[in-house]
């Protein structure tokens, strides 16, 4: 798992260590160097003769950056400093001045960032405050245009953070220097995992500086090592019904295919039965799957709403309100979100909600909470604690990348394989999974009491399996994701 913290718990965790001595900053810059070796020659480069760009704020992420250069100097490339603030780091540049890397004059800074071929961010991290302020915001927006000029795009590496992002929320406030590497120290931040600062940080390495966090984080990401754990394989003690039964009321006269896709989510993900209260359309479910069994009955979870018309959602008051009063989980998705809008004040965080960014605005605006879908997106980890706050449920804010807020716990940040799963019917296949999963542990949620966060847990699973399911490098259908999901299952449990 990614555990991703805050600022203020890194620097609390970082203060000890530093006072007692620990050389962080050596074991910073020795990594940050190490991936930027490790990039010229995945590109066929040698650190020997290549031109590198240091970008040297006035603080530590600009020493970690300046002794990087050091390094890289003392191995033979040639290395320009920018210095970026009225002071830097001292032992840093002297280090790097010694090792014969130069400073370069102010009014050079565009021809120095066209000759090099690596850049190294050390303009601002853990203790920027953005958005970023003049002069950095322009130096930043030149080294954008630059970028985007050049016939040959430079690596960047990102000291701990793309300078710019919002760090602690994920937000992108003004300009930021987008990364190909990012090098995190220690442990992610929460900008690192969450979009859409996220998009800008390339991939993220973590660099092992002796430096631990025990509590527990603000934002996380799941493996597929954590997805095998939260899942449950059936045993010799098992039957159809220890294994969940799914309830859908999913699908419609004008969705029909919602049935059919919800369908092939469940019975992909694992559910022992799966029920269908959707008379219109069963006859189609049943042409693609002969396994389902209409009509209500007992359930372990139910999914509903996917593929219903807000003309038709009366029609789920029932399922729903069974659900909520024998305590098993529900997912409610499209047409569902919509009944939620009067009434329903305090639901369960076994009540789970699969949103994209309109539906939550919807959603919020329905409770008092006035945020635009724009302002969702320009902050939606924000918006995905606040919607879990004021409803009790836990929330999945459905995009490239997943989040999941219950009411309690961390945000688990689910991010895609492959930005091919944005086709209609994906959401469909993702509440027909989630709804397996949560039928498969459906009683004991219920014996906690609801507690524990698991259904966010199993939300961020659900979301990690219909990733690697939609992972294609060309068009894939939401049923091919459907048809896909056993397999990512598997993998999952025995790699
Ligand atoms: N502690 C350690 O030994 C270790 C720390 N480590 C490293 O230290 C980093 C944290 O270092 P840090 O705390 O010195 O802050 P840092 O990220 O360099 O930023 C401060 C600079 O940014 C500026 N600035 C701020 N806001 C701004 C704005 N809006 N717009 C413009 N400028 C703004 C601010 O200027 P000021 O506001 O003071 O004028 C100041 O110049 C951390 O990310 C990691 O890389 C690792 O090596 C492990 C060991
Ligand atoms: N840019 C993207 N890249 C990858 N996946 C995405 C992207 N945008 C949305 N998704 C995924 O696509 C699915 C879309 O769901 P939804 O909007 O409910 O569509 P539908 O109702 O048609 O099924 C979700 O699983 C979401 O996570
Ligand atoms: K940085």
């Amino acid at each position: 798992m990614l555990r991703a913290y805050r600022s203020s718990d890194v620097a609390a965790a970082e203060r000890p260590l530093l006072e007692a001595g620990v050389p962080l900053m050596e074991r910073a810059s020795f990594a940050v160097a190490t991936v930027a070796a490790r990039e010229l020659k995945r590109r066929g480069h040698t650190v020997t003769g290549s031109r590198i760009l240091i970008l040297a704020g006035g603080g530590n992420n600009g020493g970690d950056a300046l002794y990087a250069g050091a390094v890289l100097a003392r191995r033979g490339a040639a290395v320009d400093i920018l210095r970026a603030g009225d002071t830097v780091h001292e032992e840093g540049l002297r280090a790097a001045l010694d090792a014969g890397a130069r400073v370069l004059p102010e009014d050079h800074v565009a021809t120095a960032a066209r000759a090099a071929g690596l850049w190294i961010d050390g303009l601002a991290g853990l203790g920027l405050r953005p958005p970023l302020r003049e002069p950095l915001a322009g130096l930043v927006t030149l080294l954008e245009q630059e970028r985007d000029a050049a016939p040959d795009e430079p690596i960047v590496i990102a000291v701990d953070c793309p300078t710019g992002i919002g760090i602690d929320d994920g937000g992108l406030p003004g300009p930021a220097l987008r990364a190909t590497v990012t090098v995190a120290m220690a442990v992610p931040k929460p900008g690192l995992l969450a979009p859409p600062a996220s998009r800008l940080c390339g991939r993220v390495e973590v660099a092992d500086i002796g430096l631990a966090i025990a509590e527990p984080p603000a934002v996380a990401t799941l493996t597929g090592a954590d997805v095998a754990d939260v899942l449950r394989e059936p045993d010799e003690s098992d039957h159809k019904y220890t294994r969940g039964v799914v309830l859908l009321g999913t699908g419609s006269p004008e969705y029909p295919g919602a049935a059919v896709l919800t369908a092939g989510g469940a019975l992909g993900g694992g559910a022992g039965m799966v029920r269908l209260d959707s008379p219109e359309v069963a006859h189609l479910v049943l042409r693609s799957y002969p396994e389902i069994v209409l009509g209500m009955g007992r359930a372990q979870a139910a999914v509903l709403g996917s593929g219903v018309p807000v003309s038709d959602i009366e029609r789920l008051r029932a399922p729903l309100d069974r659900a909520l009063d024998e305590q098993y989980p529900v997912v409610l998705d499209a047409g569902a979100l919509a009944l939620l809008k009067d009434g329903y004040a305090d639901l369960p965080s076994t009540a789970v909600l699969t949103p994209h960014a309109g539906e939550l605005a919807e959603l919020l605006a329905a409770r008092g909470e006035g945020l635009t879908r724009q302002e969702i997106e320009a902050a939606p980890i924000r918006a995905v604690r606040l919607a879990a706050t004021v409803t009790g449920a836990t929330i999945v804010l459905k995009g490239s990348t997943d989040l999941i807020a219950g009411p309690d716990g961390p945000v688990y940040a689910q991010p895609a394989r492959s930005h091919w799963r944005a086709t209609a019917g994906a959401g469909d296949v993702y509440a027909g999974l989630l709804g397996a999963l949560l039928a498969g542990v459906g009683e004991e949620i219920s014996r906690a009491g609801h507690g524990y966060g698991q259904p966010a847990l199993l939300a961020a699973a659900a979301s990690w399996i219909h990733a690697e399911a939609a992972h294609s490098n060309g068009p894939i259908r939401a049923g091919q994701i459907a048809d896909r999901i056993p397999a990512a299952i598997a993998g999952a449990l025995h790699g």
